[in-house]
């Protein structure tokens, strides 16, 4: 391969000028073939025999010690790396001597720099330019974690003269237009790439339509969080892309929780008695980061919003990520708590947004430090934000693997943070079972309750909202749908199979979210999604029943509009999206174009070169195209109840009719229930705030005392209590990491969460009023 040295052309002698002046003063590269043929000999001579960890776990080795070129160590100490973290000083020597590598250790402990090094090296050593085509490419199960992996090569990657290619698809919004100019840029850029970071999805699309994309040259194959990426929902892919690559080639495997099966070897070829495997952490007690701290609180499902609400209240100063079941519940939660305005900047990536909106939603996250960033799974693996103090499960996750990525968003490199799981009564049986968590989990998780005086109610808050806002309304029934849907597909033989979720208050749950009443029948529902069988079942009928509809939908439109025109000419009561947009920034109307898959394979079957849609000021549609969305690991997605994004779809498929009439029934409803809550509500909200004012006295008069007596001894009210036994108390010794909370906490106690408390009666008791207000001017 060296030889391929010889070939370089112009524009690379360009491009290697260009760096030369890059680099500072004083910074003398020996000759390529010089400074290979040394690091060929030191590697030979240095490397560690099969089998063993080249450095104790705990040992301080530089990068500047190890056999690597220049321009890699320039890079590493222009960025800050000096020395190697246990992954890597574990791991690099092997792959430097080009063996498998099977790499596991936990999150936020440098895995992506442990393949990254080796690859660039590889590439370096054999003499790559960028017309010797693709050398390595890196799979990484999400486009933020590929775009991430990519800064992080880029960086210590500046001084190499590789061509470097990020390829992951639907870089636009979902219009297919915009994504085939994406596609035929990449397809121009491939053939002159060397190392290639992407999704799976669209390198099996290149592979399978791209001409000239040689892959014949390929070095190594690098699979970040492994594990997933081999699991059910890559896996098809993955094979297909397995049958273009040539089986001679050094393969690395790292994940956090990483996979040891043979199956998973043989389907990539890994000789498994030469492969290395090295889990630098596998002796550990504990699973999770060092400076973890994780708890679990009970919370049942239908209070779960509220707890959320209030401890966002209460942790105003910190960065925070929550974690919910679906995309669907996300959504919801975002646009309700946009209205609800806890305080802090509310941000939601989930894998039905638009690439666009996700990669600025990743930015804004990464660069504000006082935000919450509201996510389904897509952002539990791998990703590195900065500094994030708490990460909160709202819905448990589906396993232990999952609780691991999850908890590892935050205690990332030496950083210390908090986790915090909310389990309905009904899961704690499950997922906090001794033996299992031993064998499985090894987390010290620690069980907590909930400062009950500290729980804000935004139920009442979300009924108001719903009753007002139709799109609120769609958003809350479908959270409520696919919540259902995504319990009763749990795996059978995991952690949950004995979970029985007919245990769960749904008629509370579909309260909690906005609504007046379960909406639809919820049995038979869950009925036909207890098999597989039975939701594929559905899901073929929901397509035909949708054709059908939107046929009837579009001929009532097409005459709609045209009596709308002889009425009212073009511009009536219509509007077009970017003005609905204007209107109002949080409207899903906004969105209705943005959470529309942008995954390629999904895009094809998106109609393209339409005329923009027209949407009506009252939000109902009045153009939607059919669509099929697809999940991020390229799957199709069920649809069981939803029938397409739109916020208001299934109003307007029942036509103008059946919406007022459901309407109609809907704010009756309302009107009931809030009649006969009323009361009640205002009374528990009456002795909630009795409650905090008398403890504010005694806390006042404490104070008081210690004053006197010249005490300090730094304890603070927090909303959460160490254990139940402690539930009725409100004072505890704080842990540093979580100072800023609860200085918050404090503050607010003392002060402005009076102000709080206050408020919150006037705000429920007006938001009743309004209720009934707008339900009596509507009826
Ligand atoms: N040798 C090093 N010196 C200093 N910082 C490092 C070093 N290696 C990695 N880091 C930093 O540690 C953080 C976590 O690294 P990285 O994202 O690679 O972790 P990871 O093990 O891949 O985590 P996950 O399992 O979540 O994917 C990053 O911010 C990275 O810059």
């Amino acid at each position: 391969m060296s030889s391929k040295h010889n070939n370089k052309s112009n524009s690379n002698d360009d491009a290697t000028n260009r760096r030369r002046k890059q680099q500072p003063r004083g910074f003398k590269r020996p000759p390529p073939q010089e400074e290979i043929a040394s690091l060929n000999a030191r590697i030979q001579e240095e490397t560690p025999s099969r089998g063993t960890l080249p450095y104790a776990k705990n040992a301080v080795v530089s990068f500047a010690s190890q056999p690597l070129s220049q321009a890699t160590l320039q890079g590493l100490e222009t960025n800050g790396y000096t020395t190697m973290t246990a992954i890597q000083s574990g791991s690099i020597p092997h792959a430097l001597a080009g063996r498998d590598i099977l790499g596991a250790a936990k999150t936020g402990s440098g895995k992506s720099l442990a393949f990254l090094i080796p690859l660039l090296e590889t590439l370096y050593r054999q003499g790559f330019t960028p017309h010797d085509g693709v050398g390595a490419i890196v799979l990484s199960p999400t486009r933020e974690l590929a775009g991430q992996l990519f800064a992080v090569l880029r960086k210590i990657g500046k001084f190499h003269s590789f061509s470097l290619g990020l390829v992951m698809g639907g870089q636009n919004k979902n219009k297919q237009k915009f994504d085939n100019n994406d596609f035929v840029r990449e397809q121009q850029a491939l053939p002159t790439t060397n190392i290639l970071i992407c999704t799976p999805g669209r390198l099996l699309q290149h592979l399978e339509q791209t001409p000239y994309f040689n892959v014949d040259s390929l070095q190594m194959l690098v699979l970040d969080e492994a594990d997933r990426i081999l699991d059910m929902g890559f896996r098809d892919q993955l094979i297909k892309i397995l049958d273009y690559l040539p089986t001679e080639r050094q393969t690395l495997l790292f994940s956090a929780t990483q996979t040891k099966s043979v199956k998973d070897l043989a389907t990539l070829s890994i000789n498994r008695n030469t492969v290395e495997y090295v889990g630098v952490h596998d002796q550990d007690a504990e699973t999770t980061p060092d400076k973890l701290k994780q708890s679990y609180v009970l919370v049942p499902l239908p209070h779960k919003l509220n707890c959320l609400y209030s401890f966002l209240k209460s942790h105003l100063k910190c960065k925070t990520m929550v974690f919910f079941a679906t995309c669907s519940q996300v959504r919801h939660a975002w646009e309700l708590f946009c209205r609800l305005r806890p305080g802090l900047s509310v941000l939601a990536i989930h894998g039905k947004l638009s690439q666009t909106k996700r990669l600025q939603v990743y930015d804004k996250f990464t660069t504000t430090p006082h935000s919450v960033l509201l996510c389904t799974d897509v952002a539990s693996r791998g990703l590195d934000f900065p500094a994030v103090d708490w990460v909160i499960q709202v819905d448990a996750p589906e396993d232990y693997d999952m609780y691991v990525h999850r908890v590892g968003r935050t205690a990332r490199f030496q950083q210390s943070g908090q986790a915090l799981l909310l389990l309905d009564p009904n899961e704690e049986a499950s997922f906090v079972n001794q033996e299992q968590q031993e064998r499985k989990l090894k987390a010290p998780l620690q069980k907590k309750s909930i400062n009950p005086t500290k729980t804000m109610l935004v139920s009442q808050r979300a009924a108001a909202l719903v009753a007002e806002h139709a799109t609120l309304y769609a958003l809350a029934k479908k959270a409520f749908w696919s919540y259902v849907r995504s319990m009763s597909l749990l795996p059978k033989d995991g952690i949950w199979s004995d979970l029985n979720i007919r245990n769960f208050s749904w008629e509370e749950y579909a309260l909690s979210l906005g609504l007046p009443e379960i909406p639809g029948d919820l049995e038979q529902v869950l009925q036909k999604v207890s098999s597989r069988e039975g939701l594929r079942e559905t899901k073929n009928v929901n397509r035909k029943l949708q054709k059908l509809k939107e046929q009837i939908r579009l001929e009532k439109e097409a005459k709609k509009k045209n009596k709308r025109k002889r009425e009212a000419g073009e511009d009536g009561d219509v509007k077009s999206v970017a003005e609905v947009e204007e209107d109002d920034d949080l409207l899903v109307l906004k969105s209705r174009h943005e959470f529309v898959d942008d995954d390629p394979l999904a895009s094809t079957a998106v109609t393209s070169g339409r005329k923009p849609k027209k949407i009506r000021i009252d939000g109902r549609n009045s153009a939607i195209n059919q669509h099929v969305v697809f999940e991020d690991d390229g799957t199709e997605q069920p649809r069981l109840l939803e029938t397409r994004e739109t916020d208001i779809d299934e109003i307007v498929a029942q036509g103008e009719e059946a919406l007022r009439g459901a309407s109609e029934t809907y704010l009756q409803k309302v009107r009931q229930r809030l009649e006969s809550t009323k009361d009640l509500d205002k009374q528990e909200e009456r002795e909630r705030i009795r409650a905090k004012h008398k403890k504010k006295r005694l806390q006042e008069k404490s104070e008081r005392a210690k004053d006197k007596n010249g005490e300090e001894d730094g304890r603070v009210s927090v909303a959460l209590l160490q254990s139940p036994e402690e539930e009725n108390t409100v004072e505890q010794k704080e842990d540093s990491s979580s100072d800023d909370d609860n200085s918050i906490a404090s503050s607010d106690s003392s002060s402005s969460d009076s102000d709080n408390s206050d408020g919150d009666i006037m705000d429920v008791m007006q938001q009743e009023d309004l209720a009934l207000l707008l339900i009596r001017s509507k009826s």
